[in-house]
């Protein structure tokens, strides 16, 4: 984790560089803000003031609570909350409820909770957004999460059918029970894509430049190759968070697809 100071020095940089081409690409890339503490998160998200949108996962919720989201909407910053929710309808239906309060605009459920809980879910996000008089944030169905391979998946679940068609029948499920997207590998954006149009988002992590290194993430393409299947949105947590300069490793993320755009 750099330090709030280098950023900060590295910021006119950034700005100089992100101008106003920069700004789709910018509202397409979901900075994982993981392996920070709160304090950290804040100075980080407040040293990019190009980055649009954050995820605050389990890591930062749990350290830092609903202040974190609160803190980062003061920013600005528009907040993906990834507490992938999976659990019986009725607390299902109590998280998202709260979770709806807090304005994030974004909110993981995991599609394997099934239909009853996916439709609970979505009606209790719905009207608790609006009993507040916000805007009903967008649930997103967690398939198969990205650290699973075929081979491993298969063998420690005993869930034989291929990830090529379990994810889409995954992501149908969530889809008819009102869910407004699903996150998803890269690798399986075409096909949902042909299945589900917008605006039905694919939400994308398992995402890593050229070279960078995987860690734990198996399912995955560079940023430009995800856009390019059809992802609405990608999730990029180590590749900026952990670079050695995280200002421009953004900034290269928001490149990469300028150019895919042009
Ligand atoms: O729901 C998610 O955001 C998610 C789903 C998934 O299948 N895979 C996955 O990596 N994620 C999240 O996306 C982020 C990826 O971070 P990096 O691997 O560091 O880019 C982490 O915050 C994960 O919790």
């Amino acid at each position: 984790m750099p330090s709030p100071c280098r950023l900060e020095d590295a910021l006119p940089n950034l700005q100089a560089s992100c101008q106003r081409p920069l700004l789709e690409p910018s509202d397409q890339i979901i900075v994982a803000l993981d392996g920070m503490a709160p304090e950290q998160a804040m100075a980080f998200a407040s040293a990019v003031p190009a980055l649009r949108w954050v995820k605050v996962g389990l890591e930062l919720f749990v350290a830092g609570g609903p202040a974190v989201v609160q803190q980062l909407r003061d920013q600005g910053k528009r907040v993906f909350l990834d507490l992938k929710f999976h659990d019986i309808p009725a607390t299902m239906a109590g998280a998202c409820r709260s979770a709806a309060r807090l304005g994030a605009e974004l909110i993981t459920v995991h599609a394997s909770a099934g239909s009853v809980a996916l439709g609970a879910a979505q009606a209790a996000a719905l009207e608790s957004a609006a009993a507040v008089g916000l805007s009903a944030p967008t649930l997103l169905a967690v398939t198969v999460l990205t650290s699973w391979e075929q081979a491993r998946f298969a063998s420690e679940l005993a869930i034989e059918e291929p990830l090529s068609t379990y994810v889409p029948r995954l992501a149908q499920l969530a889809a008819a029970a009102g869910i407004g997207g699903c996150v998803c590998s890269p690798l399986e954006v075409a096909a949902l894509r042909a299945a589900h149009q917008e605006p039905f988002a694919l939400v994308t992590p398992g995402i890593r430049p050229a070279g960078a290194a995987l860690g734990d993430q198996q399912r995955v393409l560079t940023p430009a190759q995800a856009v390019a299947a059809g992802a609405s949105q990608l999730v990029i947590g180590r590749p900026i968070t952990a670079a050695p300069d995280p200002v421009a490793a953004f900034a290269a993320c928001c490149r990469e697809l300028l150019g895919h755009h042009a």
